[in-house]
């Protein structure tokens, strides 16, 4: 599924992330509100989409090497973005219209872990589309170190229902 060549990295535009609504910024990985999260921003890059992110010392496995758990954030919410974006297109938007980005959940997600991943260098991930549908997108992304393919998800991700939307008792559980 082709995307369109808007703001890619080169130009730092907005990410994704930075567009989801306010009630839907508060995940640990890609939640730009939460004060613990892991802040992941993802850009369009032509066809495709791009997270950048270094792991910290803290997300080891075992010593100079990173923990699964945290590979498998990257790719969720790289994912997560990767189908918003698709979706917010598909509906005639261009990242940095003023309309906030649709949030989507992760139904599924599939992580292959293909090499130990390097503490201490920059990862890429890397997605596409590869099906949307009205409320759905399945993504594929890769994981990078270097030029090194480390790990590969794929990912369906389905717009966030109704019943997740946060209401006052949300409200009440959010941090600061
Ligand atoms: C409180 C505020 C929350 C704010 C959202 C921020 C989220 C941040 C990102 C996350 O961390 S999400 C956390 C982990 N994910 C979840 O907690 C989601 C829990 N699951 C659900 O809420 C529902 O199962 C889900 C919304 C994903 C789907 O339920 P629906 O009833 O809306 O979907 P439906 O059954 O109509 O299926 C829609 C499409 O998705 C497909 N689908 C659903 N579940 C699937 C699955 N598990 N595997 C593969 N495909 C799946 C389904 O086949 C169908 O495809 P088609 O359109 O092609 O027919």
């Amino acid at each position: 599924m082709p995307m369109e060549p808007d703001a890619g990295p080169a130009h730092r535009g907005p990410a994704v992330q930075d567009r989801y609504p306010d009630d839907f910024a508060w995940c640990y990985g890609c939640g730009r509100h939460n004060p613990a999260g892991l802040h992941l921003k993802t850009y369009p890059d032509g066809d495709e989409t791009v997270t950048v992110f270094e792991p910290r010392p803290e997300h080891m496995a075992v010593p100079g090497f990173v923990y699964g758990g945290l590979i498998a954030s990257l790719i969720d919410c790289h994912s997560m973005a990767t189908a918003s974006l698709a979706l917010y297109r598909r509906d005639g938007h261009r990242l940095g219209d003023p309309e906030p980005v649709p949030r989507c959940v992760t139904a599924s997600l599939k992580v292959d872990y293909l090499r130990p991943t390097p503490l201490g260098v920059p990862l890429t991930v890397r997605g596409r589309v590869v099906e949307l549908g009205q409320r759905k997108a399945v993504v594929e992304s890769e994981l990078y170190a270097g030029e090194t393919l480390c790990a590969r998800g794929q990912v369906v991700a389905v717009l966030a229902p109704p019943a997740m939307t946060p209401g006052p008792a949300g409200a009440e559980r959010r941090p600061g």
